[in-house]
């Protein structure tokens, strides 16, 4: 069997669960996670590796398989210029796809033609879990529809997640009722918290994606470097633990980021401490009163935040971490295109490259 890979993107509406799977898919926290809806502002980029799966009589098995997971900002329809951007990336996402991954919270929005949910005078029971926005829904699945019209179209498995919070004899109604709305390659229930059905969804991307090569050295986790899975880590610290008003009002840049000489895993003698990395980062936010806020009574808050975020730095980098938190205030920076640009560490990257690039050309020159 020749090996496979592939770039797999994962969509859905805020709060589907997109992040918790990318996660539980790569065994390692890189998504951040939270109960806010869209927590995840830029694609990220995860690399599982699919051992060979050898047949048995049982089982059909696989060839061993590289999938590239491609994590989105949740479907929703744009009003800020920063959620103008956030649709931009699904777009992106969808375009360079050999597979899309559509997940669907359970919870949500249960089959409106069910006679459990009619009631007796044919009106739809809205429970709380029916709820909400079928607009949103819908929105998503318009997305979807139109990688129908793609050229050589691209598969679409659905997901149905959160399957632990639902009892069991709600699942094949929640199946009837998708498999309706579009020919799905795959229609699978899972529950990325429990981990339930991720091995059968791993199985299930191997057989739909393409012969190929690996695009990522084999035990390369993400192309995302560092400090922007940094500056995700203090933001994550910072929805969990400031109220409603601020969270989506910030951002988060990292102004300063210095890495030790020494390797993390390089060897040492007993006791010795780990190697030190030194971070600066700005918080963002769009008002005084924000700000004051975001720095606590005597600075509680502002230490707060950064002690949590440190600790998950820490594990994250595998050394010990030093960081220092700012708070500037920007204002309506969400409607400002240039400050949003900036916040791209694609762009960031490409920045450091070209100034290196020049530095390297005048160094030739003196
Ligand atoms: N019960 C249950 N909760 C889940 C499951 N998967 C995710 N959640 C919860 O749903 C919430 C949203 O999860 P995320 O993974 O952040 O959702 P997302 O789709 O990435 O959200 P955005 O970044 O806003 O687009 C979190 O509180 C998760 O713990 C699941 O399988 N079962």
């Amino acid at each position: 069997m020749s090996f496979r890979s592939g770039f797999v993107s994962i969509v859905g509406r805020p709060n589907a669960g997109k992040s918790t799977l990318l996660n539980a898919l790569l065994g390692q926290k890189l998504a951040i996670v939270t109960h806010k809806p869209q927590t995840t502002r830029t694609r990220i980029q995860g690399v599982v590796e699919i051992p060979l799966k050898k047949k048995t009589s049982s089982e059909p098995g696989h060839p061993a398989a590289q999938v590239v997971l491609v994590d989105t900002p949740g479907i929703h329809k744009p009003d800020t210029h920063l959620d103008k951007r956030m649709m931009q990336e699904v777009h992106d996402a969808l375009e360079s796809r050999d597979l899309v991954l559509f997940i669907v919270d359970v919870t949500h929005r249960l089959p409106k033609t069910e006679p459990e949910n009619t009631r007796a005078d044919g009106k739809i029971k809205t429970t709380g879990r029916m709820a909400l926005s079928k607009a949103e829904d819908d929105f998503a699945l318009q997305l979807i529809q139109r990688l129908k019209q793609t050229e050589g179209g691209c598969p679409v498995v659905l997901l149905l997640n959160k399957i632990d919070a639902i009892s069991p004899a709600e699942i094949m109604p929640l199946i009837a009722h998708w498999s309706g709305l579009y020919p799905f390659a795959e229609v699978i229930p899972i529950s990325a918290r429990k981990k339930i059905n991720l091995d059968l969804l791993l199985d299930k991307v191997v057989g739909l994606l393409p012969e190929g090569q690996r695009y990522f050295p084999k035990h390369q986790l993400t192309d995302q470097p560092e400090r922007f899975l940094v500056a995700e880590l203090i933001r994550e610290k910072i929805l969990l633990l400031t109220g409603e008003e601020v969270p989506y009002a910030t951002a988060v840049v990292i102004e300063k980021y210095e890495e030790p000489t020494e390797r993390p895993d390089a060897k040492r003698p007993k006791g010795a401490k780990l190697p030190l990395t030194k971070i600066a980062a700005a918080i963002f936010c769009e008002r005084t009163g924000q700000k004051a806020i975001l720095i606590g009574k005597q600075g509680a808050m502002l230490k707060e935040i950064g002690t949590a975020a440190r600790k998950d730095i820490e594990s994250l980098l595998g050394t010990r971490v030093f960081l220092e938190l700012f708070v500037k205030v920007q204002e309506e920076w969400r409607s400002k295109p240039g400050f949003i640009e900036d916040l791209d560490w694609r762009r960031e990257l490409e920045q450091i490259a070209a100034k290196q690039a020049a530095e390297a050309e005048t160094g030739d020159l003196k």
